[in-house]
């Protein structure tokens, strides 16, 4: 579609007028951001808050979750949280999840150009079945390329691009602390369940994977107030530039 002047003169090529048309309706980019951290860090006190801050400066966010988002996804997380299995099968269960979540909700909400915020993702298999339950990083690693790959829908990544987060905010938070902040909370699952060491383990896990990924890992001190926790979680997106600073906001 040409502009006024544009048609009045039948100009060809169109002018700048158009350039602004088609920049202004392009699609904004998808952003991926995971949440992580132990149970009871408290990422669920501010995942809604960090959508709704995204939602009020115009973007479309799809919300979801690890392990789950999709209902085959969400199928394998009962299986996951309640039922007995080996190491490896915990791994390949949670992989065997994140693939269908990707393909299914992940990458098409991406391509639509939207926010997408999950409440954990592959660095959550890294930190509870690697670190914690003592499973190879080497044979994750594998996992995580076969499962992550092939599955972008915009034209441009490579055929061997390999989906992970934007960013990661990593709640960080020593493992009694979380474990007292559980403790009148609700019916533990079968990691809840976990003694102190399962996730003193995790927790060191985490730290070594934010060690390996440092420009995409964000440390959010997960010790601190509610409000001095929303406050680093929003610097951390305005520094990237993806929202404008919200003044007087709270979660
Ligand atoms: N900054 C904080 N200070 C004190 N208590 C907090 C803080 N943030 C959250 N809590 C409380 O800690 C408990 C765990 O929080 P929350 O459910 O948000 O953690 P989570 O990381 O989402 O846990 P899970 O991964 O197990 O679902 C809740 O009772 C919550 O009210
Ligand atoms: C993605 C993922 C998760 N887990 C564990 C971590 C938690 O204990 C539960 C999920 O419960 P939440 O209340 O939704 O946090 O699952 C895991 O062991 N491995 C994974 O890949």
């Amino acid at each position: 579609m040409a502009c006024a002047l544009c048609r009045i003169k039948q100009l060809v090529p169109p002018c700048a007028a158009l350039e602004e048309i088609s920049v202004s309706t392009a699609l904004p980019k998808g952003l991926f951001i995971s949440f992580e951290g132990i149970d009871g860090a408290g990422k669920s006190s501010h995942i809604e808050a960090l959508a709704q801050a995204f939602r009020d400066q115009g973007r479309v966010v799809t919300l979801t979750r690890e392990p789950g988002g999709t209902p085959l996804a969400e199928k394998l997380r009962a299986l996951m949280l309640h039922d007995a299995m080996d190491p490896l099968t915990e791994a390949l269960i949670a992989f065997a999840a994140r693939r269908d979540h990707l393909v299914q909700v992940i990458e098409p909400a991406l391509a639509r150009g939207e926010v997408v915020i999950s409440d954990r993702f592959t660095d959550a298999t890294f930190a509870y079945q690697g670190a914690g339950r003592g499973f190879s990083w080497e044979q994750l690693s594998v996992l995580e390329r076969m499962a992550q790959t092939g599955t972008a829908l915009q034209a441009g990544p490579a055929p061997d691009f390999m989906r992970e987060p934007d960013m990661t905010l990593w709640f960080d938070l020593p493992a009694e602390v979380a474990a007292e902040r559980l403790a009148t909370a609700r019916v533990p699952d079968r990691f809840e369940a976990q003694p102190g060491e399962f996730f003193a383990r995790v927790a060191q896990g985490y730290a070594e994977r934010a060690r390996t990924a440092p420009q995409r890992f964000v440390r959010i001190d997960a010790h601190a107030s509610r409000h001095a926790v929303w406050q680093q979680i929003t610097q951390a997106v305005v520094r990237k530039g993806w929202l404008a600073i919200m003044v007087g906001s709270k979660p």
